[in-house]
């Protein structure tokens, strides 16, 4: 599959929007870009706001190495915190910093395919690359995507889609270069220390130890995916440090590859 450096896909985890310094700093950093013609797809997550919704609901959070277990009556909560809340506050900071934004989920456009992933996880979705129309259509705009990882199925059935896979495959659609920012500085070591690059045999090695676990599983092995799948690096990194974003949008790397 080819690489368009033009495009970049940054995935935020759902920490970022509870955090308003760091939510200014990212559309500052994404308006920059646009500004020297760099297309950016926003995808994000929202799992903090999830949990908080659920409580407030008087549901239990249940995870299965990293993902949500989503039974039906979970549905509208999920819903509502990821492509409501999350996506429209979002919005809000990137309009706040000049950008024109389009806030939108996985089931818009006919972007991807989307299937229950595993009956044990309820209505999980599993997904994969569609029609790029609708995303290329925005992104030649110069618009910013913003995009929820609520997408539906054939049979019209909303589905939870784990926000990194989710963006694992709008990078494969566009072809573009992608970037997961989390609330980590990347991902560590045994010791707390950034681990600078990583390949497959190592990421085996680090979760057979435990020292990759829950939601940074997911995560580097959503990476390992199109890194070996584009032949190109997946940057995993932060969005809290100012100094990895002002490196971003010069174009650096940051945080740890991992390497195809
Ligand atoms: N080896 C590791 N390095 C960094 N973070 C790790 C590691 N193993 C587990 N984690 C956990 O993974 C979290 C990041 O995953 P997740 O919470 O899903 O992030 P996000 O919501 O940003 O996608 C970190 O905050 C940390 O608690
Ligand atoms: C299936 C599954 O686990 N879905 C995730 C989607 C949101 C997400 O991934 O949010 P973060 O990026 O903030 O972790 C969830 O319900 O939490």
């Amino acid at each position: 599959m080819s690489t368009n450096d033009s495009v970049l896909v940054l995935k935020v985890g759902g920490a970022l929007m509870q955090c308003e310094m760091g939510m200014a700093r990212l559309m500052e950093t994404a308006a920059k870009m646009l500004s020297q013609g760099q297309k950016v797809v926003l995808v994000h997550g929202g799992g903090y706001l999830v949990d908080e919704q659920l409580k407030v609901n008087g549901m239990e959070t249940v995870k299965l190495e990293g993902l949500r277990v989503t039974p039906a009556e979970q549905m509208p909560i999920v819903v509502g915190a990821l492509a409501g809340t999350s996506n429209k506050i979002l919005q809000a900071a990137a309009v706040k910093a000049g950008v024109v934004a389009v806030g939108m989920s996985l089931a818009d456009g006919n972007l991807v395919d989307a299937s229950i992933k595993d009956e044990r996880l309820g209505f999980v979705g599993e997904v994969t690359p569609k029609d790029g129309t609708y995303i290329n259509f925005l992104l030649a705009q110069g618009w910013m995507p913003i995009v929820s990882s609520i997408a539906v199925s054939s049979d019209g059935d909303l589905l939870n889609v784990n926000a990194d896979e989710a963006a694992t495959v709008l990078a494969k659609l566009v072809g573009g270069k992608l970037v997961l920012l989390s609330d980590v500085s990347g991902v560590l070591d045994g010791k707390g220390q950034l681990i600078p690059q990583l390949n497959r045999d190592q990421i085996q090695q680090l979760v057979k130890q435990g020292v990759i676990e829950k939601g940074m599983k997911v995560k580097v092995e959503a990476a390992l995916d199109v890194a070996e799948q584009m032949g190109q690096p997946v940057q995993v990194a932060s969005w809290r440090d100012a100094a990895q974003l002002a490196a971003l949008a010069r174009g650096e790397n940051i945080g740890t590859q991992i390497q195809p």
